[in-house]
């Protein structure tokens, strides 16, 4: 118990001055040099390059990538990182490190700190992070929250499932498709990140 507070307590101080960011996600299996490492690079770098602190799981591959393109590109880099079985620590490009025991707390990071979602191909891990983020903005206890997919090719049997099977069933409605934004345009997911309306953070106090 004492050991979840302090989470909380060590994330929330850790992360009070970071001023506006936007959090990337993608798999940590991506490799570096491919094409996907490269786009996350330049989204990273992008973001840094408005001002706006980057803020990643701290891992490996689209993790990595972002927080390499971030420093490159001079702004903060930051890294939430877990620990695993199969502990890989925090990536070379983290400026700003914080680590987790427990996902729940490190997810309540991401969205409390950060204006909006880029999420890049990724497995399981990031398939999390994205449906937490929806189930937020659909419920409205996060608003004003864009979440871009960045992939068409990787995105689009996941976004059909959900309009012709997930509404067609009735388990969500044909508006909720619209909370997501889908793009190949890197330039395109960082813009609609750095205009959002959302300055930093939705609880209001600490
Ligand atoms: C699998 C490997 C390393 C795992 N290390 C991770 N470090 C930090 N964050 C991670 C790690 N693995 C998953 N995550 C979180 O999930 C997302 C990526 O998961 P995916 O299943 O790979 O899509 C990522 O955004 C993190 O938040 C060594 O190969």
């Amino acid at each position: 118990m004492l050991r979840i507070q302090s989470e909380f307590v060590e994330g929330f101080g850790a992360l009070a001055g970071l001023g506006p960011a936007i959090s990337v996600f993608g798999s940590a299996r991506t490799k570096r040099g491919s094409e996907r490492y490269l786009q996350a690079e330049r989204i990273g770098e992008l973001i840094a390059s408005a001002g706006v602190a980057v803020i990643t799981g701290g891992g490996p591959g689209a993790m990595e990538a972002a927080n390499k393109g971030a420093v490159n590109g001079g702004g903060v880099s930051v890294g939430l990182g877990i620990e695993l079985p199969f502990e890989t620590g925090l990536n070379e490009w983290v400026d700003l490190g914080v680590n987790f025991r427990y996902f729940f707390a490190r997810k309540t990071m991401f969205v409390k700190y950060s204006q909006g979602f880029i999420v890049l191909p990724g497995g399981y891990g990031t398939l999390d992070e994205l449906f937490e983020a929806l189930t937020l903005v659909q419920t409205e206890k996060v608003t004003g929250f864009p979440i871009v997919l960045v992939g068409t090719a990787y995105w689009t049997p996941l976004l059909d499932w959900l309009k012709n099977t997930v509404v067609e069933e009735g388990a969500i409605s044909p508006p909720d498709l619209d909370l997501i934004r889908l793009t190949d345009d890197i330039e395109e997911a960082v813009d609609i990140m750095v205009n959002s309306a959302r300055p930093n953070g939705f609880v209001a106090a600490d």
